[in-house]
């Protein structure tokens, strides 16, 4: 089978795109999904991504981890295929899609960045000093200091596999806070089974997390390893989050056709 595929990447946070309005990518499989994903042996990605057609929205976004296996919510997968969409000739103000956790608003913004609408999140649970939350994807945060020399693979991996979140797994996010406004991120993503340069419902979610803790700006610069997000929402007094954006870079990186095997 010939597959025409798009290869983008949000800082850093790389994915195949294919388009699929027409259904002909409907029957990939597992491996065939892992292989395109392999770095070595395929293309190369964190995830891949479909874009379907969907009645009563622009596209609908199924997302595969690198492993094969779909997955829950990404939001810079989110963020890049909004931009797909536009490259494609869907041209919109405010872009509207449904994705495994819900329906999705999102926008392209004068400086050419992405802004995402993620769920809402109705609480954060705390213990032994560590969180977790579901900003479309289950995430674990834990605040470290000295996050550069950080083993967010070994701790990482360790913690995800820890009984408590068997069978579905989490992903894992180090989080150090730079100053009022900004925070720097570190995530050990579950179905790439590593670190990524930048996970967007870990930004997300690290970014609550830091605002549960000290209080202070909600809107959040969070630098990642492979570049600069933000996150702007609104806290209710009941401790949850609405009017949740993730905003930041999304870009094409190459197209090609391969033949899978
Ligand atoms: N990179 C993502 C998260 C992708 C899903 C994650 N690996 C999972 O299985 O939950 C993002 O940008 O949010």
């Amino acid at each position: 089978m010939e597959i025409n595929f798009y290869k983008y990447q949000g800082t850093g946070n790389d994915f195949v795109i294919l388009d699929n309005r027409e259904g002909v990518y409907n029957h990939l499989t597992q491996e065939q999904i892992h292989f395109l994903c392999d770095r070595r042996f395929g293309i190369g990605a964190d995830g891949l991504m479909l874009l379907n057609a969907a009645t009563g929205y622009d596209f609908e976004m199924k997302y595969y981890n690198a492993d094969g296996r779909e997955s829950t919510m990404c939001g810079n997968g989110g963020r890049c295929l909004t931009m797909f969409a536009y490259h494609q000739g869907i041209v919109r103000t405010v872009y509207k899609f449904i994705a495994i956790d819900g329906p999705h608003e999102a926008e392209i913004d004068a400086r050419g960045l992405v802004r995402l609408k993620m769920q809402d999140v109705p609480s954060i649970e705390e213990s032994s000093g560590d969180y977790t939350l579901n900003t479309g994807s289950p995430h674990y945060v834990k605040m470290v200091d000295r996050l550069d020399e950080y083993n967010v693979f070994s701790k990482g991996r360790e913690i995800r596999n820890q009984e408590a979140f068997k069978p579905s797994g989490i992903n894992v996010n180090f989080v150090e806070v730079e100053d009022e406004h900004e925070i720097a991120v570190r995530t050990y993503e579950r179905g790439v089974e590593d670190e990524t340069l930048s996970c967007g419902t870990g930004v997300t979610a690290s970014a609550l997390v830091n605002y549960h803790n000290e209080q202070g700006f909600n809107e959040v610069t969070v630098q990642t390893r492979g570049g600069k997000l933000s996150v702007e929402f609104d806290r209710h007094p009941n401790g949850g989050y609405s009017n949740i954006w993730l905003i930041g870079p999304a870009e094409k990186v190459f197209t090609g056709t391969l033949l899978l095997p």
